[in-house]
Order: structure tokens, then C-alpha cells, then sequence
């Protein structure tokens, strides 16, 4: 069976310059190789710098593997082709308010979305907006709201909305949620299981948060120094850990307890 998404050796090095010094080469990631099943999420842990926020960049397109490919569906996505990526894989980004336009109402930025990814007429992209406003637990007036008008668990729903109104087959999120008060993670986490089961949408999280991870993810990647350490089913990583790293990383967490919030309710309610 064809997998949905499938790294082969991909791998990303950076240049750092040190003024007039030659360029030092550093490895961000060597050479990674994993799948993905449609409908199936996995989580990305690891301590500061270990590479997981440039597997989640090589994966969205923001940035080109110095080697290896990256498969969706069997088919080679070209890293020059932003917009055959874009339809697919989504991202959404750490810092909801930074990453919508201050000046721009919701639901222009989300037509946005669908007027360089849709063939939709004003008015279909119009009724999508709208339909996905209620989506992701928002209202069809928020349409005319600019971002600062909303909390930020509103926001943080706009940036839901925006990487789900072209039917994606995958969304990445970058410690999306991090700076979210634990009881608006608690039910934006939610919703995205709910959009999960509705959308059969693969997630991709990078994550800190252990409770999280054991929540949501049904695989996880540990990463060291741009190294895979572990991968594997959740289940097999809780019970079986091989590496001490792992049994760190998904022992500890220092956030709020999400999973008593989240299993609570799976709701789309408003904040
Ligand atoms: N654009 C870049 N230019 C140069 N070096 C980079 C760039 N992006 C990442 N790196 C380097 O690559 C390594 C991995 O960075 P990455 O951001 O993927 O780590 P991370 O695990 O996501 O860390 P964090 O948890 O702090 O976000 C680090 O050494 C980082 O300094």
C-alpha cells in the first residue's frame, strides 16, 4: 500500500557565517528516513536544536533537504514547487497573532488561501470561509474582524481554519500551541481531534509537552543533535522505551496536565 507521506534520507545543512571566517557547516539533520499512514499523527520531541522544527519546515516546504526526497502518496513533491506543496501540507505557526496580517480581515485571509490554491469564484470562496469559520468553532461574523479583535485561542482558530480550508492531507505544527493558557490548548487540541476524525487529516506535531504527545500522537520521533534516537507507535515508545532520552522526554512534563481538560469534552466551544 502506498504510504501518505515517506522521507528517504533526507537531510538539511546550514552555512554559518562568521564574518570574514569561511562558512561553518552545520548539520541540522542527517539523513532521516520515515512514513506516515493517512489519518495518523506524529509527534516530533527532542531536546533544543535536535532538528525537529527543520524536519517540520522540510515537510511544509519553507525550506529545501540538502539530500533525500520526500514522497506524498508515491509522488516525488518537488521542493521548487511551493504551490503543489501548499495545496497538501499545511503549517501552522508557533505564534498565531505574528503570523496573520494585522490589516487584513479573517475572512480575506482566508480567501487568501483558496484563491491560490482553488479555482473557487468570490463567491464559493465567500460560503467556504464561512463554512469554515464554523469549522473550527467560530462565527460567520468573525469574517469581519481583523486579528486583533479576537482572543488568542480565537486567533489560534483562524490559524486552524487556515490550513484546513483546502482539505490538506496533512497539517505540521510547530509548538503551535505552546504559549496557549492550558484550558484554550485543552480545546483547541480538541478540536483538532475532532477536525481529525471528521477530515482524515494527518497531523505532524513538534512537540515539548509529553501529555500532549501521549494524547494525540500514535508515533513518535525522538531526536538528538539532528540524529533520529527512536521511532515508533506510541504505545511501543510508552511501555517499551530503548533509549534513556526517550524515557526522559516522555516521562517529564512540565506543562499543565492537558489530558484531564481533553478528555473531558471534545468540543469546538468559543473563548
Ligand atoms: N536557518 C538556519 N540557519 C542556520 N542554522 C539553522 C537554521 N535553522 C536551524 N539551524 C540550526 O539547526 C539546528 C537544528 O535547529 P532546529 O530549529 O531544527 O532545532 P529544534 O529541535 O526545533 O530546536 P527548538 O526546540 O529550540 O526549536 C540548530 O543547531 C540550529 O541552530
Amino acid at each position: 500500500m502506498t504510504k501518505l507521506l515517506e522521507l528517504k534520507n533526507v537531510s538539511k545543512y546550514y552555512v554559518h557565517k562568521d564574518g570574514w571566517l569561511p562558512g561553518r557547516k552545520i548539520c541540522a539533520l542527517e539523513p532521516l528516513t520515515l512514513t506516515l499512514e493517512r489519518g495518523e499523527t506524529l509527534a516530533i520531541m527532542g531536546e533544543t536544536g535536535s532538528g525537529k522544527s527543520t524536519i517540520a519546515k522540510l515537510i511544509a516546504g519553507a525550506e529545501k533537504p540538502s539530500t533525500g526526497e520526500i514522497y506524498l502518496n508515491g509522488q516525488l513533491l518537488d521542493p521548487r514547487n511551493y504551490r503543489q506543496r501548499s495545496r497538501h501540507i499545511r503549517m501552522i505557526f508557533q505564534d498565531s497573532l505574528r503570523s496573520l496580517n494585522p490589516q487584513t480581515t479573517i475572512g480575506r485571509q482566508l480567501s487568501e488561501a483558496l484563491l491560490f490554491n482553488t479555482t473557487l469564484t468570490s463567491e464559493e470562496q465567500r460560503d467556504h470561509v464561512m463554512l469554515t469559520l464554523r469549522k473550527v468553532g467560530l462565527l460567520p461574523d468573525h469574517y469581519h474582524f481583523y486579528p486583533h479583535m479576537l482572543s488568542s485561542g480565537q486567533q489560534q482558530r483562524v490559524c486552524i481554519a487556515r490550513a484546513i480550508i483546502v482539505d490538506p492531507q496533512i497539517i505540521v505544527a510547530d509548538e503551535a500551541f505552546v504559549s496557549l493558557d492550558p484550558s484554550i490548548r485543552a480545546q483547541i487540541i480538541n478540536l483538532i481531534l475532532d477536525l481529525q476524525e471528521d477530515m482524515s487529516i494527518s497531523f505532524i506535531f513538534v512537540s515539548h509537552s509529553a501529555e500532549i504527545v501521549k494524547h494525540v500522537a500514535d508515533k513518535i520521533l525522538i531526536m538528538h543533535h539532528g540524529k533520529l534516537v527512536e521511532f515508533g507507535s506510541t504505545q511501543t515508545m510508552m511501555l517499551q522505551p530503548q533509549e534513556q532520552l526517550t524515557r526522559l522526554l516522555l516521562q517529564t512534563d512540565l506543562q499543565n496536565n492537558v489530558t484531564a481538560a481533553t478528555s473531558s469534552s471534545h468540543s469546538t466551544t468559543q473563548e
